[in-house]
């Protein structure tokens, strides 16, 4: 059977102008079960469109005295027992039929953390919710219509390329090789994905399509996380994969200024099936993570978008028709809102706190620009409404700001602990039902050609079909276009009889018939002509913005190389001074290494000789307790012989003057034999009164014998002064208040020195001072006098005293001439003192005499 041939003239749709009628945006509310009985509620439906929400004792109206019932009304409100599939039926297929016909839609699941919008949105595969059952429908509705794969192909500007049908079949080929060749790389599965095969399918179909249009299905998914849109289709290895970092897309605005996600990765699906493994490989990169509040907590906005092209068949009702013009999209954005949520309820920290942060942002940016929309709304005014501030208020500008169906859907826990932030949710939502969005108006072309011409051109080909197979020749001729002609032919003009009037009647009724006939058509060719010429403006237009946009895309990509070029040499030189720096590090850290080594070595002998030091101190201090022992025993047995000798000489003196008396008393004059034995004897007194003396020979003034007689010492040439004390240093001469003169010139010789008999001043010693001598007298056991000189080095101590550290003992002893043959003046030098008697007389010294000083018995 031949096609039905229709005398239909091609007409085109002329663009409609822009709808000025606006529809508000449509707000539902749905309340989630309960979590646990024992949980009290703060929320009860009052009819199906109100709720009444009643501030618990726990929340911050309730503690400032403002509490009070407060009632939301809404399009519709669900409460806890209603199934998806009706929340499906009322807020998601209007949207899928608007999408069907070619209108553009937005649904945004809005409300606290863990109230169930992900529940909302996605569902369970037994059990689906609103996205799974959109695909559903919209695959049922289009089913026998759908275009062979590749047939649309995106721009990467938002548009669709129609292929020729050969350019789709070498798409498909393409595919079927790659899919051959090489393992695309997976997304490892996770184990809450769902298993599909459990899936129940929503069997609803629309019947709102057009027959005589093929339609491709495309969808997207992509995540706004902390204020970064991310593409959750593409294509990542397995590095960015686990490292999550995945590249930053950014949004642009195409020539009908809709916005869109540049360079996003747009899938075809032929199934919802196709759609959904293309979800779930999405969905497993999206930021999802444990909170307090919920298990499986989304930390970015998704927005899972279907993207419907349709376009018309040609004439034939067979092969799509390539013209862009008739093509017609339609957008259906299924946005899943991350949960608003209170840190302090959530106890987030860190990363969780940072997105927790964003989140919070942009759904106070929407806020603001639905706010601002209904301002300028109401008052006419035209404040700026911030979209740029936000990612996710950007993207849905061309919703907001022009044509579309929006429409919101609000989860909400009832629970008391939620109730703040339950509040703020109803709040807005009740407000953004006052923004009114322009009602999408699609254009569709009409080309003018049979409606029904799908369905005309099946039922032909299955008579082609069946003529076939019963063997008749079926070469039949479809031809469907449309007929121009005047009318049908003249009617017979021959007047054979009198009824000529009656020809003539038909004539002229027939060329008037033809005369209209012929002025609709020119009225139809005008008509078509401005139509052609309105397309060909489009176009014109059409071709001038994509000139417009290459341009600015061509200056975008320039700026871009030569941005990449500046980069690129910053970082080669960035390389050149980090390889530099690396030499440098490396260098140091030999060094580093080497002085390590040599401080080791070092500290090793240091603890080595220290231990050596140890060892010969140890021996040394063991031979000096020997030695001093050995000296001390062999010092009293000496002392003791000479004290012996001593005694011995006494008793030889006074047997001595035993008889020097007894002779005296037996002979009163005796002769000068005393000069020999008498210590003051052999001195001449001259007549001016000076005294001489012989040589070698000293008058002496013994403190013993002779009493306390002063007298001046004879020189003696021989005799040299004391060189012990000589030197530049401030000597600090410590001698008795009373000394007993020697007369003798062995007197140390000090060239700078002070003077002091007692030590009351520290200052006398730590100023200046660097040599110290301390003068003791004393008998000995002649009972001669025994003068010693203590000398010492005056040292300055770290709490800013001294100490002095002796050095040198002198020893200036006298004699009686008779008593000892080696000489009246002894003098000795010991450099060997005992320690213990040096530093009794130094802390004597140095506290200054509280005393006389000690007189030191031992040589
Ligand atoms: N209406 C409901 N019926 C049954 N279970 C629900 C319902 N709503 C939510 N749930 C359950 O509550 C839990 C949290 O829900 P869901 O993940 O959807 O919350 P959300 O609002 O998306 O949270 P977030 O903003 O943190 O991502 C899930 O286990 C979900 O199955």
């Amino acid at each position: 059977m031949k096609p039905v041939r229709t005398r239909a003239v091609p007409k085109k749709t002329p663009a409609k102008p822009k709808s000025f009628s606006k529809d508000p945006v449509q707000v539902f509310c749905r309340l989630r079960p309960m979590q646990n009985e024992s949980d009290e509620s703060c929320m009860k439906i009052i009819s199906e469109q109100s709720i009444q929400v009643t501030p618990p004792d726990t929340s911050a109206n309730y503690r400032a005295g403002t509490a009070k019932d407060v009632i939301y009304s809404f399009n519709r409100v669900f409460d806890e027992s209603i199934s998806q599939k009706e929340v499906f039926e009322t807020v998601g297929l209007p949207l899928v039929k608007s999408l069907l016909e070619g209108r553009n839609g937005l649904l945004f699941a809005y409300g606290v953390t863990g109230s169930g919008k992900t529940h909302t949105m996605n569902g369970e595969p037994q059990d689906g919710g609103i996205m799974p059952r959109s695909l559903d429908v919209i695959f049922n509705s289009i089913a026998h219509f759908q275009a062979k794969k590749y047939t649309f192909k995106a721009d990467r500007m938002n548009g669709f390329e129609i292929q020729s049908d050969i350019d789709a079949l070498q798409e498909r080929q393409h595919e079927l090789m790659r899919n051959l060749e090489s393992r695309p790389i997976k997304t490892p599965r996770k184990n809450s994905d769902p298993d599909l095969h459990f899936r129940q399918p929503d069997t609803t179909t629309l019947d709102v399509v057009c027959e005589d249009n093929t339609f491709a299905v495309f969808v997207t998914y992509v995540e706004i996380y902390n204020n970064s849109v991310f593409d959750l289709l593409e294509e990542v290895t397995e590095d960015m994969l686990r490292t999550k970092s995945m590249q930053m897309k950014i949004l642009r605005e195409d020539a009908l200024k809709n916005m869109y996600v540049h360079g996003v990765t747009e899938i075809e699906v032929k199934s919802p099936e196709e759609a959904f493994e293309a979800f779930y490989r999405g969905q497993r990169k999206k930021r999802m993570a444990h909170t307090t509040l919920n298990a499986e907590s989304s930390r970015s906005h998704s927005v899972f978008s279907i993207r419907l092209v349709q376009a018309p068949l040609d004439h034939h009702g067979e092969n799509v028709l390539q013209e862009k013009g008739g093509m017609l999209i339609s957008q259906l954005s299924l946005v899943d809102l991350a949960g608003c949520e209170r840190t302090n309820r959530t106890k987030n920290s860190g990363q969780r706190l940072r997105e927790a942060g964003n989140i919070n942002n942009s759904l106070m940016t929407l806020r603001s620009c639905l706010e601002m929309l209904r301002e300028n709304q109401l008052t006419g005014s035209n404040k700026m409404v911030p979209y740029r501030d936000s990612k996710l208020t950007h993207l849905f500008k061309s919703y907001l700001d022009g044509e579309g169906e929006v429409r919101m859907i609000i989860c909400a826990n009832p629970r008391a602990e939620d109730y703040d932030e339950t509040m703020q949710v109803m709040k807005f939502a009740e407000m953004s039902q006052e923004v009114q969005i322009a009602r999408p108006t699609p254009v569709r072309v009409d080309f003018g050609f049979t409606p029904g011409r799908r369905k005309a051109n099946q039922v032909f080909r299955s008579a082609v079909r069946q003529l076939q197979e019963d063997g008749i020749n079926s070469n039949i001729p479809v031809d469907v276009d449309v007929v121009y002609s005047l009318a049908t032919d003249l009617p017979s003009l021959d007047i054979l009889g009198p009824d000529g009037a009656k020809v003539i009647s038909e004539l002229k009724e027939f060329l008037q018939e033809r005369m209209k006939h012929r002025t609709m058509l020119q009225k139809n060719l005008i008509s078509k002509q401005e139509q052609f010429r309105a397309l060909l403006a489009e176009v014109e237009r059409e071709n001038v913005l994509s000139k417009q946009e290459v341009l600015s895309i061509q200056a975008q990509l320039d700026q871009e190389r030569s941005r990449m070029r500046a980069v690129q040499t910053k970082l080669g030189t960035m390389e050149r001074q980090y390889s530099t720096l690396q030499r440098r590090y490396d260098e140091q850290e030999q060094q580093n290494q080497i002085l390590r080594q040599e401080k080791a070595d070092l500290e090793l002998a240091l603890s080595q000789s220290a231990i050596d030091k140890q060892k010969v101190k140890h021996r040394y201090n063991a031979k000096v307790a020997v030695e001093k022992e050995k000296i001390s025993y062999e010092y009293e047995k000496k002392l003791e012989r000479d004290r012996e000798a001593l005694r011995h000489q006494v008793r030889e003196k006074d047997e001595k003057i035993r008889r020097v008396q007894r002779a005296l008393k037996e002979d009163v004059h005796v002769p000068s034999t005393a000069s020999s034995t008498n210590s003051a004897a052999n001195v001449t007194s001259k007549s001016d009164g000076s005294t001489t003396q012989s040589s070698n020979t000293f008058l002496l003034r013994t403190p013993g014998a002779d009493s306390r007689r002063m007298g001046m010492a004879l020189r003696n040439p021989r005799h040299r002064r004391s060189r012990s004390a000589e030197g530049t240093g401030k000597w600090l001469d410590h001698c008795p208040a009373t000394p007993v003169p020697l007369n003798t010139v062995f007197q140390p010789n000090m060239r700078k020195r002070k003077s002091v008999t007692k030590l009351t001043d520290v200052k006398d010693i730590t100023k200046g001072t660097e040599r110290y001598c301390l003068t003791t007298q004393e008998q000995d056991t002649d009972g001669e006098l025994e003068t010693r000189l203590y000398k010492g080095d005056v040292v300055p101590t770290c709490s800013g005293g001294a100490q002095v550290i002796f050095s040198d003992v002198e020893l200036l002893k006298q004699s009686s001439p008779t008593g000892n043959a080696s000489g009246p003046v002894t003098r000795k030098r010991s450099a060997q003192m005992s320690g213990t008697d040096v530093a009794e007389r130094c802390s004597t010294a140095v506290e200054g005499h509280g005393k006389r000083p000690h007189l030191l018995t031992k040589p």
